[in-house]
């Protein structure tokens, strides 16, 4: 396999962010696929130069400065799960400093600039494979949301299908960050104390029971919404990322949609390589984006304008064939409660896609519902499969 690098100017892989909760499962998974055995790995810290890097490191054993463009520049590949403020900070001194390597990024920043594809090989290859021979230089993953759905559907969108598509998703906490996920488990906590006592009392009355848990989350501290701004334990929140406004014209941003809703349509039409902005080329994607109390699996209802009417069995059998992690789960009670849900998923690559069903209002419209690990299909794994391609051309 060593031979397999050469193409690349060296090996030498820059690697930002790796002890940030997307890092974190970056690196467990490069370990599981043996990706250290092909590079050289430097390993950078915005908050700790010059301590000791981890047991991934070979020649390299300290962290380097993250904000130092000469020693970034000597890498030919780096690879960051830092996050946008970094992206946005070094990203223009690295390439205006005259770097020519590879930028593979988990952060939103760049991802919609021209010169940036949107990484997810298993359903745009060929894309890749065409900007890689043009030179490309800037790798961004995908929102999470729109990667994991594309991973469980994109059979339908290869063959031509969709003439249209909306989602209304079940976003977990982890796709805020840890401190998200921290927030709602401690809010659990608080609701499940503030019952205790009339949770071990089996004749206690439910409605008091749900009396006080209304209290409690109307009453939270501030201290206990500092991430999500309002409850999110026992109840939802119908609106993720920023408030785009509306638009005046289909054609902008806004029409009244959140960033996430509308990174749904733009990246969807990017990753598949035909277009990113609002217009008559595009396939147009929309739908609600929600946040609910799961921890680190997205889930999204999608409902499917087909082109055409297409038996059930042979869609089933197009999505169960396009990639080895899609799963068809079988649209039964049984099989639907137990293999489609967050609790089934996390923690593997696997992105089950079930409760496919012709809609009542014809045979041309498609239900279906996804689940899928959001720091694994959502973030890391497109990232270092790029990383992989990369030192394979
Ligand atoms: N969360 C998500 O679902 C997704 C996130 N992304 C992108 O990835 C970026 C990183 O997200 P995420 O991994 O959630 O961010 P984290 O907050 O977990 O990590 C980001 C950085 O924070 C620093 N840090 C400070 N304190 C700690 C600590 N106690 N433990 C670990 N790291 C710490 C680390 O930098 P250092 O070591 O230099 O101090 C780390 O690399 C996001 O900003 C986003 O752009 C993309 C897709 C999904
Ligand atoms: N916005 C997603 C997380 C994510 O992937 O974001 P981004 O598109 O900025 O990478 C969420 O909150 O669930």
């Amino acid at each position: 396999m060593k031979g397999d690098i050469m193409k690349l100017k060296g090996n030498l892989t820059g690697l930002v962010g790796w002890r940030g909760m997307v890092g974190s499962v970056l690196i467990d998974r490069m370990q599981a696929e043996g990706d250290f055995d092909l590079i050289e790995p430097v390993f950078f810290s915005t908050s700790n130069a010059g301590g000791k890097a981890p047991a991934q490191a070979k020649n390299e054993t300290t962290l380097k400065d993250a904000f130092d463009i000469e020693a970034l520049k000597k890498c030919d590949v780096i690879l960051t799960a830092q996050g946008g403020d970094y992206t946005s900070e070094v990203y223009p001194k690295l390439r205006a400093a005259g770097w020519t390597g590879h930028w593979i990024d988990a952060a939103s920043t760049l991802r919609m600039n021209d010169d940036a594809i949107i990484v997810l090989d298993p359903v745009n290859l060929p894309v890749i494979q065409n900007a890689l021979a043009k030179g490309g230089k800037n790798w961004i993953g995908g929102n999470c949301t729109v990667s994991c759905m594309l991973m469980g559907v994109g059979a339908l969108y290869k063959a031509g299908l969709v003439e249209w598509m909306t989602s209304m998703t079940y976003q977990a906490a982890s796709g805020g960050g840890a401190q998200h996920m921290r927030e709602l488990l401690t809010q659990y906590g608080t609701l499940n104390a503030e019952v205790r006592a009339l949770l071990d009392d089996p004749k206690s009355a439910i409605l008091e029971i749900d009396r006080r848990v209304l209290a409690k989350q109307q009453s939270l501290s501030a201290a206990e919404m500092t991430n999500f701004g309002v409850p999110l334990g026992g109840s939802l929140i119908p609106w993720i990322d920023k408030d785009l406004g509306i638009g005046k014209n289909r054609d902008e941003p806004g029409w009244g949609m959140s960033k996430e809703e509308w990174k749904g349509g733009a990246e969807t039409n990017k990753i598949l390589g035909q277009g990113a902005s609002f217009g008559t080329a595009e396939t147009p994607v929309d739908g609600f984006c929600v946040r609910i109390g799961a921890m680190r699996c997205h889930s999204q209802a999608l409902t499917f304008k087909l082109k055409k009417d297409v038996p059930l069995a042979d869609i089933e059998a197009m999505i169960a064939a396009d990639n080895e992690w899609v799963k068809v789960v079988p649209n039964t009670r049984e099989a639907s409660i137990t293999d489609l849900t967050p609790v089934a998923v996390t923690g593997t690559m696997n992105i089950p896609v079930g409760r496919l069903r012709k809609l009542a209002m014809g045979g041309d419209y498609l239900g279906a519902f996804t689940v899928g690990d959001q720091l694994l299909w959502g973030a890391a794994e497109p990232l270092r499969r790029m990383l992989r391609i990369l030192l394979q051309a």
